[in-house]
């Protein structure tokens, strides 16, 4: 996108079909193996340039906006960009959820200051996961296979025609629930997400069902009632259902009923002139 007074940039909200922890690194995160898909639910970054620095605006209010941390991290390694950025932010994306809100803000801004500034993508991942786990697959978006601590990405053919409803309750802490995890548990899909992705590809639902997992479902709906009634009211209505990420939120899966559907990107620039 050439030079210009601003943008408004949509950014995706994300569903884990798949989440297996592999084990525990040294560092103090976790080795995943996962199959993330972005859904039609998002935020809107209304962005313009103003002199210097970064200012926010949200609806919704939020201590230490990542967006803050990802202009930091972004000017201390590259360079302070001759502009400054005022960002409206339009919150949709459930927070504390496991849809990847705060992940995708900050892909949003890295996706526009690269396109600013003209640097590669391939540069900008390298930050991207210094900001948060989640965030280098929203610079890919759609379909992939996610690994490492969330900095390994294998993009896929984008899934197509499957709708989605998302049911939400109090926010879960990312860091709790991985405390909470037993170790045990570890590596133990009964299936792989390469073979769940192949199901969905030929829409074989018996297939699907067998191996649509997340490690965190059992003890998160174990420790809270309301989601776990969330989790069985759809699956009265949907074909697949599940938790996403750590949580809160659940997703049903159905080829004709959802508020939203599967789309093949994370961050898109709405086509309007500032
Ligand atoms: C659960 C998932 O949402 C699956 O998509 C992600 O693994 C979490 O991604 P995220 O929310 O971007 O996570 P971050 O904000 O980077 O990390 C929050 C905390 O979660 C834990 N964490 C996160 C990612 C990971 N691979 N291993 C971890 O142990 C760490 O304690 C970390 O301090
Ligand atoms: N722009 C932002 N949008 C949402 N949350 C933000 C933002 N900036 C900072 N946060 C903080 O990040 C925390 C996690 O929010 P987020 O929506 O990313 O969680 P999540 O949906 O669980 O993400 P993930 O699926 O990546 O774990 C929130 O509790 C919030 O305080």
């Amino acid at each position: 996108m050439e030079q210009s007074s601003g943008a408004i940039v949509r950014s995706y909200a994300k569903i884990n079909l798949f989440l297996d922890v592999i084990k525990k690194r040294s560092d103090g995160y976790h080795e995943i193996l996962s199959l993330f898909q972005n859904i039609s639910l998002y935020d809107r970054l209304i962005i313009t340039k103003i002199d210097r620095g970064l200012e926010i605006k949200s609806n919704v209010d939020i201590e230490n906006n990542i967006l803050y941390k990802t202009w930091d991290i972004f000017c201390s390694k590259f360079k302070e960009p001759e502009f400054g950025l005022r960002i409206t932010l339009e919150k949709n994306i459930p927070m504390q959820a496991g849809l990847g809100g705060g992940s995708s803000n900050a892909a949003a801004l890295l996706f526009y200051l690269s396109d600013q500034m003209g640097i590669h993508k391939k540069q900008i991942l390298n930050i991207a996961s210094e900001i948060g786990s989640d965030v280098p697959f929203f610079l890919f978006g759609g379909t992939a296979i996610v690994k490492g601590k969330g900095e390994i990405i294998e993009p896929l053919d984008p899934l197509t025609g499957y709708k989605v409803n998302i049911i939400t309750s109090n926010g879960i802490s990312t860091k709790k629930a991985y405390q909470s995890l037993n170790p045990t548990l570890f590596g133990k899909a009964p299936c792989s997400p390469y073979i769940l992705y192949e199901a969905y590809k030929n829409r074989n639902i018996t297939e699907i069902k067998r191996c649509t997992y997340n490690i965190f479902e059992k003890i998160v709906t174990k420790a809270n009632k309301e989601i776990s009634q969330n989790l069985k009211k759809l699956k009265k209505t949907s074909l697949i259902s599940a938790l996403t990420g750590s949580g809160s939120a659940v997703y049903g899966i159905s080829f004709k009923e959802g508020e939203f559907k599967f789309i093949p990107r994370g961050i898109e620039y709405e086509k309007v002139k500032l």
